[in-house]
């Protein structure tokens, strides 16, 4: 059998009482691509972290071109041609693109204007758009994702281990990822990617990792697999799907909120808003459609309060709430839970219980004698915990310890209470694994049933069509279009997506 390029065997991590991995063996050759399966919390990210040197396995050993290898820290993987991207960016914001895709890769005087001429042929090459002079606070999450990918790709890479390297990608630059994929394994290198995207597996993959519970629970090549069998072997059980109540009758329903031609002045590299007007029902689900990057996160957070408009306004039950602020908005009902979970959803070194105390009105909820009620408080934890199948010892356990679908479930729970009128979704289920989307999906619709009004950001079509009464576009930061959601297709939606306006679609695409 030919040597493995990279091997590992009998691998266990251990985080106090938490096995993140048991005895896990499997290889990857020259020119493979790897995809790695599993459920929030599976030990997926554990295990290569491992291989990129940033945690020290308890037991095992690695091996490359058949040799022992030992790898202690990041800067040893990249010496043995090994470079992660990580679920979580570790860009610096208030560096530039070029900034920081060369931070730490050069040495002696930078050469900035040069650089960024190579980083701008890097990123075409790549069909990436984006200025290497932007900082990176200015850019929406989807184009950080892919200053990380130039990262990485800047960088001497034989291995390159992505952990859901499409999860804020539109599918166009999904499928442009794919493709680099397959051009980068053409040559020699090796991918390896954690995805909960069975449809990418398919499309892309050479092999498949199932992991449960820390261990390998199914080695199979993609030729001999389908989507049904992965599934069933990464959750152990079937998924009842769910659908929308078809009746629309949450459109005869007041008006909860309201935006009125609400205009955001343009900063560099952030899109501003033109113009917007829209509405929301009680009882209704409106989806926002989009390529990320197109003012979403804006709207969102116009919504929430955490960014005053420059004109226009915004309703709330017929009431201007405008002016009021983040604080104001949560005691009104709003919650919001934001794209980027780790920087904006949390406090990584405070509890899942303290996590789920901030933002809520904790004056009057949670106080007993002027203090907080850690026993209400744990109790009240406990019973997300259980309701959302968080993964974790118990409410007292730090955020930073949990798994990344884990922590956005402690995010989603807490404004799902918050938000008692309006939840602003913004890409609800990224990173979560297909048994949290379909549960995600169910708690959405009910929600909904209870008469509040939800604002569905998502990327994903699937999920935009799944669930939304009505569908807006968002283009450029205006909106090309409401409509309901029978209306639409994706071929049209695509379009309108693209930029085209509602009048130049034609009807064959409708
Ligand atoms: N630094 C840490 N401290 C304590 N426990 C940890 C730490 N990192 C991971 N764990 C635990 O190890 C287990 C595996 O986590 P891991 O992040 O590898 O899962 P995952 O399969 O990548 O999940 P996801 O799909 O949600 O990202 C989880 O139970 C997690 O809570």
């Amino acid at each position: 059998m030919e040597t493995a390029f990279f091997e590992l065997r009998g691998i266990s991590k251990y985080f106090a009482k938490v096995v993140a991995n048991k005895d896990v063996s499997f290889s990857i050759q020259r020119g493979e691509v790897l995809a790695l399966l599993g459920e929030n919390g599976a030990g997926k990210s554990t295990i290569m972290k491992i291989l990129y040197g940033l945690y020290k396995a308890d037991e095992g050993k690695l091996f490359k071109d058949g040799k022992e290898i030992k790898i202690d820290s990041p800067k040893e993987a990249m010496e043995l041609g090994i470079s992660m991207i990580q679920q979580h960016f570790s860009l610096v914001p208030a560096h530039s693109v070029t900034e920081n895709i060369i931070l730490g890769n050069v040495k002696g005087i930078i050469e900035q204007k040069l650089l960024g001429e190579e980083i701008k042929r890097l990123a075409k090459l790549y069909g990436f758009e984006l200025n290497p002079d932007d900082y990176i606070r200015d850019l929406a999450v989807g184009v950080q994702q892919k200053v990380e990918i130039l990262k990485a790709l800047y960088q001497k890479t034989n291995l390159l281990i992505m952990d859901e390297p499409t999860a804020v990608l539109t599918p166009q630059e999904a499928e442009n990822l794919m493709g680099f994929v397959r051009d980068f394994t053409a040559q020699g290198n090796s991918v390896i990617f954690i995805t909960h995207k069975l449809k990418e597996v398919m499309s892309v993959a050479d092999r498949i990792i199932v992991m449960r519970a820390g261990r390998v629970y199914g080695d199979i090549k993609r030729a001999e697999t389908n989507e049904l069998e992965l599934s069933k072997l990464m959750i152990g059980r079937d998924l009842n799907w769910v659908t929308k109540d078809e009746r629309q009758e949450s459109l005869d329903q007041e008006v909860r909120l309201e935006l009125q031609q609400v205009t955001l002045q343009e900063k560099t590299g952030v899109p501003a808003l033109k113009d917007i007007s829209l509405t929301l029902h009680k009882g209704e689900i409106l989806g926002i459609a989009g390529v990320s990057g197109n003012g979403q996160q804006e709207l969102c957070e116009i919504v929430c309060g955490a960014l005053l408009p420059t004109k226009g306004r915004v309703f709330l039950d017929g009431e201007d709430v405008t002016e009021r602020k983040i604080r104001d908005r949560i005691d009104l009902g709003i919650g919001y839970v934001p794209a980027d979970r780790s920087s904006d959803g949390m406090i990584m070194d405070m509890s899942i219980a303290e996590n789920m105390l901030l933002k809520s009105s904790y004056d009057k909820k949670w106080q007993k004698r002027g203090f907080i009620d850690k026993q209400r408080l744990n109790q009240y934890a406990l019973q997300e915990i259980r309701d959302y199948s968080i993964k974790a010892p118990s409410p007292e356990t730090i955020a930073r310890g949990l798994s990344g679908g884990n922590q956005q479930k402690v995010v989603l729970a807490r404004e799902v209470d918050n938000g008692e009128k309006v939840i602003v979704f913004d890409q609800p289920t990224r990173g979560l694994d297909l048994g949290a989307v379909n549960h995600i999906h169910q708690v959405i619709l009910k929600e909904r049933a209870k008469g509040k009004s939800i604002l569905l950001v998502s990327t994903e079509l699937s999920e935009i069509f799944a669930l939304s009464d009505r569908i807006a576009i968002l283009y450029k930061g205006e909106i090309q279009g409401v409509f309901n959601s029978a209306e639409l297709t994706t071929e049209k939606i695509g379009l309108l997506m693209a930029g085209f306006r509602e009048g130049e679609v034609s009807n064959d695409a409708g």
